[in-house]
């Protein structure tokens, strides 16, 4: 099922977007004991975990039971601003009662000599802890249409995709090293929720809306719901 939920602006997705996770969150729990939820870096994915951090909501969730996954990550130093990681850490990651166990970070420069090597390491992460179907997982959307690090017309993108995880090199948005998901492994998600805020973003929303196959956002789907979360500027071309 897919739903289209279009907001005034851009903190308004990541208000609600925020508290949606919030809920969704302690809902997954009471189900099923144990959540998984994949974050995804950019100005709405970070800005509606700080919306978060912020809410009573915050407090419904027992984060003992949640296990924190990413999308993407930038394959930089550890402690470089540009980490995705590094930014959901500051702004909710470091102020719940997270086990740092069950923060799953995609590995960094510093401890690999390559993406590709820190990519492998992910996926054996991602299989030694069952190869979960992700309850929540979120995607910002890029002006072209890219979602987590998987760009349109990039080879990565085009190449087969049985893997759970690869290696961007020459990303167009910079950093250029990146580490992503695979579309296999993000379509495995119960709910995929895709969120975009600005009339830069319009042309790529519709174009995923109407299923263009050259861009990655058309591909994304969960396996129960998919949620397009976006702003008004965002949705001028629906
Ligand atoms: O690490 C990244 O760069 C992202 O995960 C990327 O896929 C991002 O979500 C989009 O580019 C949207 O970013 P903005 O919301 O900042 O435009």
């Amino acid at each position: 099922m897919r739903s289209v939920v279009v907001y005034a602006n851009q903190q308004a997705v990541a208000d609600a977007t925020g508290a949606r996770l919030g809920v969704a969150l302690s809902d997954v729990i009471a189900q099923r004991g144990v959540a998984h939820v994949v974050l995804t870096g950019g100005t709405v994915g970070i800005g509606l975990l700080a919306s978060l951090a912020s809410s009573p909501l915050v407090g419904l969730i027992d984060w003992t039971s949640v296990h924190v996954w990413w999308g993407d990550e930038r394959f930089v130093g550890a402690r470089d601003a540009d980490r995705n990681e590094g930014q959901a850490q500051r702004v909710l990651l470091g102020i719940v009662p997270l086990p740092e166990e069950n923060i799953h970070r995609m590995g960094s420069a510093d401890e690999f000599p390559t993406a590709e090597s820190a990519a492998a390491a992910y996926a054996a992460e991602v299989a030694a802890h069952g190869t979960p179907a992700w309850d929540v997982l979120l995607l910002g959307v890029g002006p072209d249409g890219h979602v987590a690090s998987l760009f349109p017309g990039h080879p990565v993108y085009a190449a087969a995709d049985l893997v759970e995880a690869v290696a961007v090199h020459d990303s167009p948005k910079p950093p250029p090293n990146r580490v992503s998901l695979s579309l296999a492994s993000i379509n495995r998600a119960r709910e995929v929720w895709v969120v975009a805020a600005g009339e830069a973003k319009a042309a790529a929303v519709s174009g995923g809306l109407a299923g263009d196959k050259n861009l990655p956002v058309a591909a994304v789907a969960g396996t129960e719901r998919t949620l397009w979360l976006i702003d008004a500027s965002a949705s001028t071309e629906i």
